[in-house]
């Protein structure tokens, strides 16, 4: 059974069509990356497959059944700018939201959802900083603490939007270290990714997509130079030795 099964998904703001007939579908287990230009609807698409925003058209399967979110089996990591950080809570209680599915809304945490978030923070290399405010930790931590609550909330399938961006090389690898443990765990962990020069290293798979799905499935089939050619138009960039990057105009 696919964890993730798209068909023909339209999403529309305003009328305009930002994502068009996205068909793919996932193999559990596996690291897939998100790869597109700016604007290519990859953060819409993870909201859309969350029920965050409504579909015009198509259909998302979740394990074959109509996703709800209180089925839980779907963790999200944010991409860090859409989140309030001036919020007044400590990391230990985002965390702590990651086990709100456990928990029950309106009892508190037991001993062992602390236990188990204090874990998820050790996890991250953040047990330091449980008490700490969210708003006075730097980027990479902040990163790592929406890391640990989706460690916490103990899915099946997780989305994350940009996990790696404004991250230091030491958090990158720390970040896809634990993706790589959540993968060994049967997992299955779908990451937007900008930088092209990792793919190759870090995903299993790929959905390369603008708007409508370019290509999707094992990363040495699919993330090749015709596709990306088609992914990313004249944005495109060659540098030396054959490296190539996205121009940022
Ligand atoms: N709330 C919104 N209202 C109107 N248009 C929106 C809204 N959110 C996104 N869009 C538009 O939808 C398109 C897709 O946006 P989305 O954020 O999904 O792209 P993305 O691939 O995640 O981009 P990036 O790599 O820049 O994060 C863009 O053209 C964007 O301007």
């Amino acid at each position: 059974m696919n964890p993730v099964d798209v068909k023909n998904l339209t999403v529309a703001y305003q009328k305009k069509a930002v994502l068009k007939n996205v068909t793919f579908t996932v193999p559990e287990g596996k690291l897939i990356g998100i790869i597109g230009p700016n604007g290519a609807g990859k953060s819409t698409l993870i909201k859309a497959v969350l029920g965050l925003i409504p579909k015009a058209s198509g259909e998302v399967k979740i394990y074959n059944k109509k996703y709800r979110a209180k089925d839980r089996i779907v963790g999200y990591v944010p991409q860090r700018g859409s989140v309030d950080w001036d919020f007044p809570t400590s990391a230990l209680d985002v965390v702590l939201m990651g086990r709100y599915g456990h928990v029950g809304w309106f009892k508190r945490p037991s001993k062992q959802d602390n236990q188990i978030a204090r874990e998820c923070l050790e996890k991250v290399g953040m047990e330091g900083y449980a008490d700490r405010q969210i708003s006075q930790l730097s980027g990479g931590q902040q990163q790592r603490v929406f890391l640990a609550r989706a460690l916490a909330q103990d899915a099946k399938v997780y989305f994350m939007d940009e996990p790696f961006v404004g991250v230091d090389a030491a958090t990158e690898r720390a970040i896809i270290d634990l993706l790589n443990e959540l993968k060994s765990q049967g997992k299955t962990v779908l990451v937007v990714h900008h930088d092209l020069q990792t793919v190759k290293d870090y995903f299993d798979d790929c959905l390369l997509l603008n708007v409508e799905t370019i290509a999707s499935g094992p990363t040495e089939q699919v993330f090749t130079m015709e596709n990306l050619h088609q992914t990313y138009g004249g944005k495109l960039a060659f540098l030396e030795q054959g490296k190539m990057m996205v121009e940022q105009k």
